[in-house]
């Protein structure tokens, strides 16, 4: 079995398809903790896949299986990032031996087509559990039945509403599979339960009468209605209702909740040229096409196992990443010759882009306070063949730039950020974020882009950059900072990046519904060479 990019994944995958977890630095609260019941019993750290001590059970499909076990690790608040192994190697044996403790037994091997159902299956059970809950619990007709269900119980419940709702499966299929899964996994009376409720379910679905709320009243009902009927947060729905209006909004929530779109950045650091990437993705029959807007990028729609299988990230040929992420790149410029240090680096995407750039003529500074990330980085810069060029710190800028005397020609700072333009790769992330988490981040964002400045040198740039849509993240941060810091100013970015990305104000912002590719943000502000200037304003 291959590792598969869903609900976890970054926009940015490295070597081997290891997934780094989140984009930002805030911590994930938990979801909902799982009890301790009957199936847990079996759980024995440490135990390995090799050391195949339950039954084999070929009945219950290991889709299904996988993706039950997956969901549940989500809802921990753990994603599934930890079963990797250090290497990355390893992954896919430590996932399924950890389904085999969990449930206590052992299914068939993952096929192919069962690794890209897991991921279908998982990425869109996680994106439409508000709807998914929704209807779970019209059909318990309880509420505390529903709030007190077996963790497993309520997965295989999700899965089996997502494969008949959003999937399209032969229903009667579907119900007898989850059947067999809770009644093996848990009990006979969990099958029945799940027996019951998906018939139901099927059956409201064939008259079309499945119980959605009417989207009426107040803008505080209208966004409850829309957060059940696209599953996301009312919070978001609101901000967006607010910033966007509500047709927007829809657009958006449909683009988070939609396949994932991927794209493949050449590794030219290594001599690649986008022409040897596209060769050797018709050989490997992957659907692709050229990136509209970036040279060294390549879309592809499907098939990224297929690349990761075929050892094209694991031998340095691509790296997954998105065209917004290169776009900040192309904000940046870096030119062979210059001197760049990237302040929030890890795990490495744009520092190894900045460093292809270089032809070997310059240098990229890596910081990053998050020192596993941070090794990420530093892998991955020997595998593009670019260790000469970067070099990684492990240290946190708003102590690095009080101390350090060194200015730099560019400084990126790719700040932490709620990630609200990255919604359709993380699926999970739109639960794990809270209104509370923006107010934060804002502080953060503040304190790292007033660090940052110190290191530009007088006449440097300075680019401020985010993967979120949020103007309070993006444009208002700006404007903070410009106010306190006089010493800079815009340097717009239409010289950088095509007009359709370019902002009234002279800033880079990517949109997903009208460019579709991940939301992000750019500015690249320029400092004066006059020193009296310098200096921050309360
Ligand atoms: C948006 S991610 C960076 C992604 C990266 N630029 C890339 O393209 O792969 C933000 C990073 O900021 C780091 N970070 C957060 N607070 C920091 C601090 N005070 N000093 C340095 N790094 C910090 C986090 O560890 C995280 O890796």
């Amino acid at each position: 079995m291959a590792i598969s990019l869903s609900s976890s994944s970054s926009s940015f995958l490295s070597l081997s398809g290891k997934t780094p977890s989140l984009s930002c630095s805030l911590p994930n609260p938990p979801i909902k903790t799982m009890k301790p019941n009957a199936t847990m019993a079996s759980y024995r750290p440490g135990l390995k896949r090799k050391h195949r001590i339950q039954k084999l059970n070929e009945d219950v499909s290991p889709h299904r299986a996988v993706s039950a076990v997956r969901l549940l690790r989500i809802e921990q608040g753990g994603a599934f990032a930890d079963l990797l192994s250090d290497k990355g190697r390893g992954a896919a044996e430590n996932e399924m031996a950890y389904v085999e403790r969990t449930l206590g037994f052992r299914t068939r091997d993952l096929e192919d087509r069962d690794v890209r159902l897991v991921t279908d299956i998982v990425g869109g059970a996680v994106r439409w559990r508000r709807l998914l809950d929704h209807l779970i619990l019209y059909l318990c007709h309880d509420e505390r039945k529903f709030r007190d269900m077996e963790p497993l119980l309520l997965q295989i419940l999700r899965i089996g509403f997502f494969e008949i709702l959003k999937l399209g499966m032969p229903p009667y299929a579907v119900v007898d599979e989850n059947v067999r899964l809770a009644k093996v996994a848990l009990r006979p009376g969990a099958g029945n339960m799940v027996n019951g409720i998906l018939r139901k379910l099927v059956s409201l679905k064939e008259t079309d009468s499945l119980p959605l709320p009417k989207v009426e009243g107040d803008g505080r009902a209208q966004a409850r209605a829309l957060a059940v009927i696209y599953s996301h947060p009312v919070w978001m729905v609101r901000r967006w209702t607010n910033f966007l209006g509500q047709e927007e909004a829809i657009k958006l929530m449909n683009w988070n909740n939609g396949d994932p779109r991927f794209c493949l950045r050449v590794n030219a650091g290594r001599g690649y040229t986008r022409a040897d990437l596209v060769k050797k993705l018709e050989t490997l029959k992957v659907p692709h096409e050229p990136s509209p807007c970036m040279d060294d990028f390549v879309r592809v729609q499907t098939g990224l196992q297929t690349v990761i299988r075929a050892g094209l990230l694991r031998d340095g040929v691509c790296s997954v990443q998105d065209e917004s992420a290169g776009l900040v790149v192309s904000v940046v410029d870096p030119q062979p010759g210059e001197t760049i240090i990237d302040c929030c680096a890890a795990p490495g995407g744009k520092t190894l882009f900045m460093a292809s750039r270089l032809r070997g003529q310059g240098m990229v500074s890596a910081i990053d306070i998050n020192k596993g990330r941070l090794r990420i980085l530093k892998e991955t810069s020997k595998l593009h063949n670019l260790d000469g060029v970067i070099t990684a710190i492990h240290a946190d800028l708003r102590l690095y730039s009080e101390k350090t005397n060194l200015k730099f020609d560019k400084v990126l700072l790719d700040a932490p950020c709620s990630g609200l333009g990255v919604l359709s790769k993380r699926a999970d992330l739109r639960w794990n974020r809270r209104l509370e988490d923006l107010e934060q981040l804002m502080v953060l964002q503040d304190e790292l882009l007033h660090a940052a400045s110190l290191l530009v040198k007088p006449g440097g740039i300075l680019v401020y950059s985010t993967c979120s849509i949020d103007p309070e993240e993006n444009e208002e941060r700006i404007a903070t900072f410009l106010h306190r810091h006089p010493e800079f100013a815009i340097d717009p970015v239409d010289q950088y990046v095509p007009p359709e990305f370019v902002t009234k104000e002279g800033y880079y912002l990517s949109n997903p519904v009208k460019h579709s590719i991940d939301g992000s943000f750019a500015a690249r502000l320029i400092r004066s060479f006059n020193q009296d200037k310098a200096g921050m304003k309360n």
